[in-house]
């Protein structure tokens, strides 16, 4: 005997429309068979595709008048309208110079970065369902469209997890609860129930199905007029926050810088005013202006190459950043540990003996769960239940399904009212109570759909109405009166409470996902069916399934622990379940934290916890949030891969939120990575990519950071010791231009394998020891340098010891930076290892331009002159023992 209807027809249904819903089709000019494509097209070009104003890749000069707004393009200018106040032209032009270079290379890099992020978003095309005619005259098809190709008038259908492509006027809803926090600040959930009701873009469905017209697409929605900006907004992850921190800090010691030196100047030497432009010269000096231009450049690199394979998508750039620098990933079990292919293990009754019947119930609720309720996918435990009961040879002849309830975000039990023909003795037995009276059919409430019978009022069929409830063992219990004992139903008692709780703690201990079962007779009633009815059940039994463990999960589990990623698990399902995963895969569970726990706990005390837990069981979405917010605040770095809409508060909790592209769309949408497959193989490609790129931009701070801070210190002490400017204007440009551009190299820099082993994170305080440390010892090599000069240029008259100072200078700091760049990229061992060719071809360049230029006929030009061979020998042996310091202080420092 086979199950009587169809189970690939368990989605689908189509609208009816009422007069108001006519009226509402008829001024679109649609109707409720949906529009014909041709006319679709037309209303395309009418009306513009159905983009979010602030999507589209902002302008060039926009983007150029935006990065004058960084901090140390603001600092750079306003010393730059400093200096042309002060008619001290060369420093003015300076600036300018160094402005422009580096906000249009920013520009282009963003520009650049944008375009191949919207070529990725390509890839996770949100699509909508949309029901169209291919011509006027044929049938309606329903199909996926991009949503950037929605008009006025199309007929869109809205599932559990659907973002709300556009403004919607409801045509049918089906128990529609919809998100619409990014519209009202408002976090629970509202329903939108009635026809007529306005659906607005920007909202996501949480359960509920419905058909809607499109009234508003683009920038004519309500989302795009009133809070175009707000969309998109979130707190500073740990990206946001080390660069802001970095550059505040350099910003005040910019500006701290200048009085300084006007005040030693003063002191020291006496000189007024007309130090002005040395100090904003000295200040200058300190900028890392390409910081911007190297962050852009070394995350987009990381970010395509990880595309490349398709295999991870990054969707906010800093995110990459954020995922070299967790050190805790909360994942789900079902999916990621797990295969999500339950497989029927059992199904015993109260007293552990085997029982068709509780297969028989569970698989009941199963179809008729199939069926009615519309869920976005089929449930994998449905669906093995049915298969398990088709191969037993059992079958639903004679059950006719009413409505369904089923699982949902916070929600760990599905119902199904069923009328069972006949009823005769045998095909029920005796273990139901009394039918409750009618009274228990409660109103709706909002995130319950409202099924209605079949059947319609007026002489219900005869048979017996049986709710059918299914779900997790201690949801379940609660609701139960009665236990089936060998078949009839008795009072359950605590005694017995506690047994059945220990049989279901013991199922989940052996592995199993338990479901218990359990049943109730209710009076026949046209009124609608809500969670209240689940209550005063018989309990029949229980149903073990086996999820099969995923088959890179240990593996990949190992692998993080290698890179000092703590796995955390965060799932619905039963402790014991959950335990038994981690300890097959090689994870120690420890002592799982339950959600009556998380919620007896305060926010310090989950945080403590938390810190200590390996498993969450039972978590609804509000536990994966305060987990993971719980996380945070004990001052980790947290991840949260997740798939479902019960994922998606703990996804925008987390620092970085990451969802597998086959998860629901506003899983997806709130996602920082987005991952092909929820393997987390992948991930570990991505978390080395994302150090890979904190490194560049790590290894560039350091090199420059150090370089200017050694220059400033030398150059004050010259400023102060010396009668005239230790470094022209002009030559303040071509050696920052020189060294800017070497220092792109450092992109395909290649840090050894030990690079990767912890989480990598930008951290302003170890930066700035670093730069104090080698920025001191750069200073000494530059002083040291002054040594050399006075010796091999004393003879020389004035005017040209100061062009011979100035070339002898320029020399050695580019020398200098050459080797600083070879010597301090990423990984201690940077001295040992080779550097890669780009790395190679950039520092010889630096230092041949640095030996070169002053001897070239533009060195005269820029103020600098031939040096005698005494310098170059005594330079050399400056340069030795300063490369022989800076590779033992590299190797010794803990950055
Ligand atoms: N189809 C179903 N019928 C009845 N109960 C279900 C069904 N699906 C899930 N449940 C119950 O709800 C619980 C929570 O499910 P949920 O989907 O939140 O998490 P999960 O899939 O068990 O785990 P994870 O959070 O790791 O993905 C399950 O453990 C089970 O007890």
């Amino acid at each position: 005997m086979a199950w009587a209807p169809d189970r690939s027809a368990a989605r689908g249904g189509t609208g009816t429309t009422t007069g108001t819903t006519l009226e509402v089709l008829r001024a679109l000019e649609s109707g409720p068979r949906g529009l014909p494509e041709a006319e679709a097209d037309a209303r395309l070009a009418r009306h513009g595709e159905n983009v979010f104003p602030g999507r589209r890749p902002d302008p060039w000069p926009r983007r150029f008048a935006r990065s004058l707004r960084d901090p140390f393009t603001a600092v750079l200018l306003s010393l730059g309208l400093v200096s042309a106040g002060l008619a001290a032209w060369g420093t003015a032009c300076v600036i300018a110079v160094l402005v422009t270079v580096s906000c249009v290379l920013r520009a282009t890099g963003e520009h650049r970065a944008d375009r191949s992020a919207a070529a990725l978003r390509e890839l996770l095309a949100t699509t909508a369902t949309v029901r169209r005619r291919p011509a006027e005259t044929e049938e309606p098809v329903t199909r996926e469209l991009p949503v950037e190709q929605l008009v006025p008038g199309d007929l869109v259908l809205l599932a559990p997890g659907d973002l709300v492509p556009a403004d919607l006027r409801l045509l049918r809803t089906t128990g529609l609860t919809v998100h619409e926090a990014a519209l009202t600040g408002e976090s629970a959930p509202v329903a939108r129930s009635a026809p007529g009701d306005l659906c607005l873009q920007g909202g996501s469905v949480v359960s509920g199905s419905a058909t809607g017209v499109v009234v508003a697409t683009g920038a004519d929605t309500v989302l795009s007029g009133a809070v175009p900006q707000e969309r998109g907004r979130r707190l500073p992850g740990p990206f946001d926050r080390s660069v802001n921190g970095i550059a505040w800090t350099l910003v005040r010691c910019m500006l701290l810088v200048a009085p300084l030196v006007l005040l030693a100047s003063a002191l020291v030497r006496g000189r007024g005013m007309e130090t002005l432009p040395f100090a904003v010269a000295v200040a200058v000096g300190l900028t890392p202006e390409m910081l911007p231009v190297v962050v852009t450049t070394a995350l987009a690199r990381g970010a395509a190459l990880l595309a490349r394979g398709g295999e991870v998508i990054v969707r906010r750039l800093p995110a990459l950043h954020d995922l070299g620098a967790v050190d805790v990933l909360c994942v789900d079990k079902t999916g990621t540990l797990t295969q999500d292919r339950p497989v029927f293990a059992c199904a015993v009754d109260a007293e552990g003996r085997d029982d068709p019947a509780v297969l028989h119930w569970a698989a009941v609720a199963a179809l008729w769960t199939l069926h009615l309720a519309e869920l976005p996918a089929p449930d994998a435990l449905d669906e093995a239940l049915l298969d398990a009961d088709e191969e037993r040879g059992g079958g639903a002849d004679g059950v006719e399904g009413l409505v369904a309830l089923p699982c949902g975000p916070g929600r760990r039990i599905a119902s199904a009212l069923v009328r069972v023909a006949g009823g005769e003795p045998g095909t029920l037995p005796d273990l139901l109570p009394d039918p409750v009276p009618g009274s228990l059919w409660g109103s709706l409430p909002g995130n319950v759909r409202p099924l209605q019978p079949l059947r319609p009022a007026g002489g219900a069929p005869a048979g017996r109405y049986v709710l059918v409830v299914k779900g997790a063992a201690e949801d379940v219990l609660e609701r139960c009166t009665r236990v089936s004992d060998e078949g009839h139903a008795r009072v359950i008692s605590a005694a017995d409470r506690t047994r059945l709780a220990a049989r279901a703690d013991a199922l989940a201990g052996s592995g199993l996902r338990v479901l218990a079962v359990a049943l109730a007779e209710r009076p026949a009633s046209t009124s609608p069916y809500a969670p209240e009815d689940e209550r005063e059940l018989t309990l029949v039994g229980f149903a073990g399934l086996q999820d099969a463990l995923a088959p890179t999960a240990a593996e990949a589990l190992a692998v993080l622990a290698g890179r000092g990623v703590t796995v955390k698990v965060v799932t619905g399902d039963h402790p014991g379940t959950a335990a038994r995963a981690c300890r097959e895969l090689g994870l120690d569970p420890g002592e799982p934290l339950t959600a009556a726990r998380i919620d007896a706990a305060d926010d310090a005390e989950l945080a403590r916890l938390a810190a200590r837990t390996t498993v969450f069981a039972r978590c609804a979405p509000e536990h994966k949030a305060r987990v993971v917010r719980a996380l945070r605040t004990g001052g980790t770095t947290t991840g949260f891969l997740g798939d479902g809409v019960n994922d998606l508060a703990a996804l925008h909790a987390a620092d970085v939120g990451i969802c597998p592209r086959d998860g629901v769309a506003v899983a997806r949408e709130a996602a920082d990575v987005v991952l092909a497959s929820k393997d987390l193989t992948a991930l570990d490609r991505a978390v080395v990519t994302g150090r890979r790129s904190t490194g560049h931009i790590t290894a560039y701070l350091r090199i420059t950071l150090s370089s200017n801070l050694g220059n400033v210190i030398a150059m004050l002490a010259a400023g102060l010791l010396l009668p005239f400017l230790p470094m022209l204007p002009a030559q303040v440009l071509v050696q920052n231009l020189c060294f800017d551009a070497a220092q792109l190299a450092l992109a395909f820099d290649r840090p050894g394998a030990a690079a990767h082993l912890r989480p990598v994170v930008l951290r302003p305080r170890a930066l700035f020891r670093f730069m104090t440390r080698f920025g001191l010892l750069n200073a000494t090599a530059d002083l040291a340098t002054f040594g050399v000069l006075a010796l091999s240029v004393h003879s020389l008259g004035a005017e040209e010891g100061q062009a011979a100072f100035h070339a002898g200078w320029f020399t050695e700091n580019l020398l200098t930076q050459a080797l600083v760049m070879l010597l301090l990229r990423a990984g201690r061992d940077a001295a040992e290892r080779r550097a890669p060719l780009p790395v190679r071809l950039a520092t010889a360049g630096l230092a041949v331009v640095g030996l070169l230029l002053p001897l070239s006929p533009l060195g005269p030009a820029l103020g600098m002159t031939a040096l005698p061979p005494l310098y170059y020998a005594l330079m050399a042996v400056v340069l030795t023992l300063y490369g022989t310091a800076l590779a033992a202080a590299h190797r010794k420092a803990r950055t």
